[in-house]
């Protein structure tokens, strides 16, 4: 997969899934705008990123996706470091059914608006891929963690609208949204609240049903989604462990 000249913006690039996948994305020739709330190791990533791809290749923007302002000037500062969009990858999600308020306006708010920015941002004429990071509890429930569950099928229905709608109006745009099952990363030491313990039994069967990924598994199985568009807009939804699982 050739993405020579392919601009692509990561939210939640530092760690885990964001971070392999902005790896991804280098190793096919791609640039990379990498969005993170943590400004030190964001800093340090992108000086390994330069050593490991060459100067140039990426930029590090300080963006909390819950802040519309932040969000808005990370996609104007990348098109003018980069000059122009491609991909975008909406991928940075936290779990805290304690905070939830602060969990919808992440997991959801940011997706939602980091799409709709995309679709601005994005020209027509020369195509666009969007990658929205749900999970498999967006397709049922993850008992444990109520409110996580209802942002990731928010993110699942929302995606498949536009998707419809894209294809609709011929805007060149694919948009996919993936689904992955449990991926070895920081979010594994995500707690869960006191109420919501004694569902920990439930959590253990679904690890046990669909066992825990390593990050390289995982992101080698759908780096396909990046692909640029080639015969117009299309969408799907690769679970980690049920590659190309389409809804539609
Ligand atoms: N690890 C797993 O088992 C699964 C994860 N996912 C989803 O994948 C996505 C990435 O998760 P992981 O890589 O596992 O998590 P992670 O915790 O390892 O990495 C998340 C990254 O997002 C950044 N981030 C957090 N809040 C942010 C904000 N407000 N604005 C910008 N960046 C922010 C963090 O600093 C971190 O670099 C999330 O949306 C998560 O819901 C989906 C299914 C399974
Ligand atoms: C503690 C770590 C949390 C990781 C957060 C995740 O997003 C991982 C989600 C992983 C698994 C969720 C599974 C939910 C499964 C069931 O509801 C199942 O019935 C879904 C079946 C979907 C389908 O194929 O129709």
């Amino acid at each position: 997969m050739s993405l020579d000249g392919k601009i692509a913006l990561i939210t939640g690039a530092i760690k885990g899934i964001g971070r392999a996948f902005s790896e991804i994305l280098l190793k096919n020739g791609a640039k990379v705008s990498l969005l993170d709330i943590n400004t030190s190791e964001g800093n340090e990533l992108k000086t390994v990123f330069d050593s490991a791809y060459g100067e140039g290749r990426t930029c590090f923007i300080r963006c909390d996706v819950s802040s519309e302002t932040e969000l808005n000037d990370a996609f104007q500062k990348t098109i003018e470091t980069f000059g122009r969009l491609d991909i975008i990858c909406n991928n940075a999600g936290i779990l805290d059914e304690q905070d939830w308020e602060k969990m919808v306006s992440v997991n959801l708010n940011g997706v939602i608006r980091g799409t709709l920015l995309g679709l601005k941002h994005m020209k027509k004429e020369e195509g666009g891929v969007i990658v929205n990071v749900s999970s498999l509890a967006g397709l049922g429930p993850l008992p444990s963690a109520p409110v996580y569950t209802a942002t990731k099928h928010g993110v699942v229905g929302f995606s498949r609208a536009l998707a419809d709608g894209s294809s609709l109006l011929g805007l060149g745009i694919r948009i996919n949204v993936l689904c992955p099952a449990f991926v070895d990363t920081h979010f594994f030491k995500s707690e869960i609240n006191e109420t919501l313990a004694a569902l920990q039994d439930a959590r253990n069967k679904l690890f046990h049903q669909f066992g825990v990924l390593q990050l390289r598994t995982h992101c080698c199985g759908v780096q396909h989604v990046y692909r640029p568009v080639t015969t117009g807009p299309d969408w799907f939804s690769a679970c980690s462990n049920c590659f190309n699982y389409r809804l539609s």
